[in-house]
This record gives structure tokens, sequence and C-alpha cells, in this order.
């Protein structure tokens, strides 16, 4: 497929305001993509690349050359030389980008370039054309847009979807069912100041305790069983108690959301580093399992018995749950079936109290009527903690004084702007904890892109939840904020740089 036709349809996409003229001009386009081609397009009509970021400076973009008579580009070619531009890296990066950039632009028409130019810019980003675009989807093949929606919740995304559709027709839709051994992205929460505003904006909810551990998702098929984390990775081998639990439970074929916690002896939830660190090791198993044995709770039931439950309401899907699991591997829940009833609210101010002092985070509320949106921070479910975090990237880290010499320590925290770059925040050394400090020194070295003064910049990749008191206004930084008594709580390796924070959510903190 030739850049120009992308070019010419997303013009006429954002030009028009009949959402059926956008469905019908995206089905055309569709046609006429090659399957290899669709996922490249989708980003590329959101205004979005594939790459994320080249490192090209705006200033590079301004550099006017001379354009090309005749359309020839093809999608593939821009697509990988922009691969071939954010992979320059090291000393003179910035020239040697600029100058595929150029060659790149010289090879596109006038109306490529300014298309081009502005889709680097990050100018021609469209939130909704992922809408449009799984219906038009829908029209180029045939299929029901509702299975399509469904198959991208399912498969994570909407390219790989439109891949598959473009090469197989509608009957790939099915492969994007869940299915027992084949992960789909969890459902993620958003947060409430406290349970009062949770419960107005849910209305009917459960309210459920928020345990600190690592997020399971167990496929559970006859003996066999297999255990994915939030970024479906696979951990079977690592945690054979989990086997076994699932080995016992009132079925034989279900999925189950759920988070693995490690009990102390007196009952209390163990630290959240001390699961992560079992559960990020292969190193023996068995020992490590002696040492730090983990438990399963369990809070959600995607399907059971070759019955996909994932459209079902909340309600539903905790009976199928309260069938299957016996109590104790079950996440301890209260229901506000009347948001108007004082007492109910009461009750369930005091269960987010109890919650805490049993040692766990704060609790999550679930709207009762509503389904899961697997891979997608929904409205439905909102969570409550006393402490304010975020989950932020490093960025760089400057070496420690005094006792922390020869020590990363000072770090430079940054959030994820829309376009995947990243803003600084702030800077701090507090809360690291001497191994933290050794375990960081060592992380960071890896991932160095060079130094100066006494800084050291680091690829983008590490994340690090930071809680604070505030945001305020600081003309040091480039969004113009910072954080007040920013502290580190803990590494989030289980995290990508792209789940980090956004500068929106530190933003709405400042409002
Ligand atoms: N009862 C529960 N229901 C849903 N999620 C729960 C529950 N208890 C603990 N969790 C955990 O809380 C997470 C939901 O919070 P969120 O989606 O914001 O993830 P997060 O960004 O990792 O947030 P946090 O750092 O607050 O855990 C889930 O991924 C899960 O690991």
């Amino acid at each position: 497929m030739l850049l120009a036709d992308v070019a010419r349809t997303s013009e006429r996409v954002a030009g028009t305001a009949s959402r059926t003229e956008k469905v019908a001009l995206l089905a055309g386009l569709f046609r006429t993509a090659g399957p290899g081609d669709a996922p490249i397009v989708i980003t590329y009509l959101a205004g979005r690349i594939p790459q994320r970021r080249t490192g090209l400076g705006w200033r590079s973009l301004a550099q006017p050359v001379p354009p090309a008579a005749e359309p020839s580009l093809s999608v593939r070619e821009v697509h990988r030389a922009l691969d071939g531009i954010a992979a320059v890296s090291g000393k003179g990066a910035q020239a040697g980008r600029v100058r595929r950039l150029q060659a790149l632009l010289g090879a596109a028409t006038a109306a490529e370039q300014r298309f081009l130019v502005r889709l680097l810019a990050g100018e021609l980003r469209q939130g909704a054309l992922d809408a449009f675009a799984v219906e038009g989807l829908a029209a180029a093949v045939g299929a029901d847009p509702d299975g399509v929606r469904r198959a991208v919740m399912v498969g994570g995304s909407l390219g790989a979807v439109a891949e598959a559709l473009l090469a197989r027709g509608g009957g790939a839709l099915e492969e994007f069912r869940l299915g027992v051994g084949r992960p789909v992205l969890p459902m993620l929460a958003r947060t409430a100041k406290d349970v009062d505003e949770a419960v107005d904006g849910l209305g009917p909810c459960a309210v459920e305790e928020k345990l600190d551990g690592i997020r399971v998702q167990v496929h559970v098929d006859g003996a066999d069983v297999r255990v994915f984390t939030r970024t479906l990775e696979e951990i079977t081998d690592r945690v054979p108690e989990l086997v076994e639990a699932a080995r016992g439970l009132g079925t034989a074929r279900a999925v189950l959301d759920g988070e693995v916690i490690a009990p102390g002896p007196d009952g209390r939830p163990r630290p959240f580093q001390e699961v992560a660190g079992r559960v990020g090791s292969r190193l023996d198993v068995e020992r490590a399992r002696a040492e730090l044995p983990l438990s399963p709770v369990f809070f959600d039931l995607l399907s059971v018995d070759g019955r996909d439950l994932l459209e079902r309401p909340v309600a539903e899907r905790h009976a199928e749950l309260a069938r299957v699991v016996p109590e104790p591997m079950r996440v301890r829940r209260t229901v506000v079936s009347d948001p108007g009833d004082a007492a109910a609210r009461a009750r369930a101010r005091d269960f987010a109290a109890l919650a805490l002092e049993r040692g766990h985070e704060g609790v999550v509320l679930k709207a009762l009527g509503s389904a899961y949106a697997a891979g997608r921070r929904g409205a439905s479910w909102v969570k409550v903690k006393p402490v304010h975090t975020l989950d932020l990237v490093v960025l760089a880290a400057e070496w420690g004084h005094g006792r922390r010499t020869g020590r990363l320590s000072n770090l430079h925290l940054g959030a994820r702007r829309a376009d995947g770059s990243f803003a600084m925040l702030g800077k701090t050394f507090k809360g690291l904890t001497d191994t933290l400090l050794a375990w960081q020194t060592e992380r960071l070295l890896e991932l160095s892109t060079g130094g100066e003064g006494g800084t050291v910049a680091v690829r983008p990749e590490l994340v690090v939840e930071v809680a604070f008191d505030g945001v305020q206004r600081s003309p040091r930084y480039p969004e113009g904020v910072t954080l007040r008594f920013a502290r580190v709580v803990r590494y989030r390796e289980d995290k990508t740089a792209a789940e980090a924070d956004t500068v929106e959510t530190v933003l709405a903190f400042a409002r």
C-alpha cells in the first residue's frame, strides 16, 4: 500500500464530520491494504507510529526538503525508514537521524511530506480513530463490529486483529476468543480519593480488599495448569503451589484472575518486594517455596467449563467464582446494593478501614453490572488507597555522596507523554534502602546511555513507584510541575515504561 493512499484517507476522514462517511472511507482503505500493512496503517491513521519515538527533534522536522513529483513510497518503506531513524544512537545521533529523515522526505511528494511531518510531530493524533477503524474493518471483511470489538479486547491490539481478518477473513475472529491457555490482558482500575467518591461514580458495587501482591491469571484445563502475569509472561514453573491449588478447585476448566500473596505466620501479608522477588526468580524454586510459600487469592472468573464470562456482569461472575473457589482462596468483599443507603456506605467505609488494618493496600470497588474490560483501565473498577503513588520512569541517576559514594542515588523521574516520550517531574533519593541502592546501581548502569558530570542518563525502561504529598508548580520542569516530597516505595519490575503513569494523571493531581 502506498503512503499516498493513507495520507489521502487520513485527510478525508479528518475532514468529514459524518460517522458513516468516516467508516466508509476506512473500509475502502482496508479493502486494498495487505494484511501486513494493516497494523502500520492503523497507527498512522490514529496519528501514531509503531516505533513510538524516533528521537527526532521538532527543529529537524521543520527543515524543507525538495519533494518528489510522483508518489512511490510504500507504507512498509516508511516503516523501515522510521525503524532506522529510531535505531540511531550514540555520538552524532541527531545528525544521523536528520540525514535519514531527509532521505525519506526526499522520496515523498509534497502532500506525503506534509502528512509525514505532521505524523512525526504528533499533530495528527486522533483518539477516536480506533473506534471508526473497528467498524471500517468489520465492513471491509463483512464481520460483525461487536465481534471485532471483542476480538480487539481479547487479542490486545487492533493491528493484530486487522492483520488476521485481512489475511483470513471474518472467520479469523475465532482466533481471538478467550481460551484456556490463551491469556488475555487483565482489566485495570482507576483511582478515587475515597470510598464515597468511588461509590458515587459506580452505583451498586462490590467492595473488595486490594491485595498487594502480583497479579496472576490462572488457566486450568484438567491437570494442566498455566499461570501468567499481568504482562502475560508465563510463570507456571516458578509457582508450583498455585498449580497445586488450581488443581484442587471445583472445576476442571477455568480461567481465573487474582493476586498472589505471601501470608506471614501472623496471617498478615508479607511485603510486596518479597513476593515479587519470589515470583521473579527461577532459581531453586523448591527452596524458595519453603522459605516463602505463596497463596493465590482469586477475585474474578473469566471463563468456566468452556463458558466465556467476559461479558457477564460482575455479580454473576462473582457468584460463579464462589461456586468453584473455596473461601480462603477467594477475595473478601462486601456489597453496596443501594448507594443511597447510608448504612451500606458506612459498612463499605468500615470494610476499607479493616482491609488496611489487615495489612492490605486499600480496596477495589467494582460496578455490579459491569463486564470485564480486558486490557483496559475501565471506569467500572476503582481503587482507593490511602497513599497516593505514581509509577514513574527513571530517566537518569546521580552518583551519591558520603555514605552513598559509589552508588547511583538521586533518581530523575519522568511521566509518560501521549507520544511515548517522557517529561521529567523531579528527583528523589528518599526511601532508598541500601539493598535498593545496590540493586538500582547495577540495573541503571546496564541501561546507561552515557553520563555528564555526576549524572548517568539511562534508557527509560525502569519503572519505580513513588509516593508524594502533592503536585506543585515549578518552572524548572518541562510540564511546569513537580512532586512534593517524592519518595521511592519500590521498583515495579512487573511494569513496562509504556504502562507508567502519564503527564495527564500528574496534572490531574495538580488540579
Ligand atoms: N480485589 C482486587 N481486584 C482487582 N485488582 C486487585 C485486587 N486486589 C489487588 N489488585 C491488584 O490491583 C491492581 C489494580 O490496580 P491498577 O490497575 O491501578 O494496577 P497498578 O497500576 O499496578 O496499580 P497499583 O500500583 O495501585 O497496584 C491489579 O492489577 C491487581 O494486581
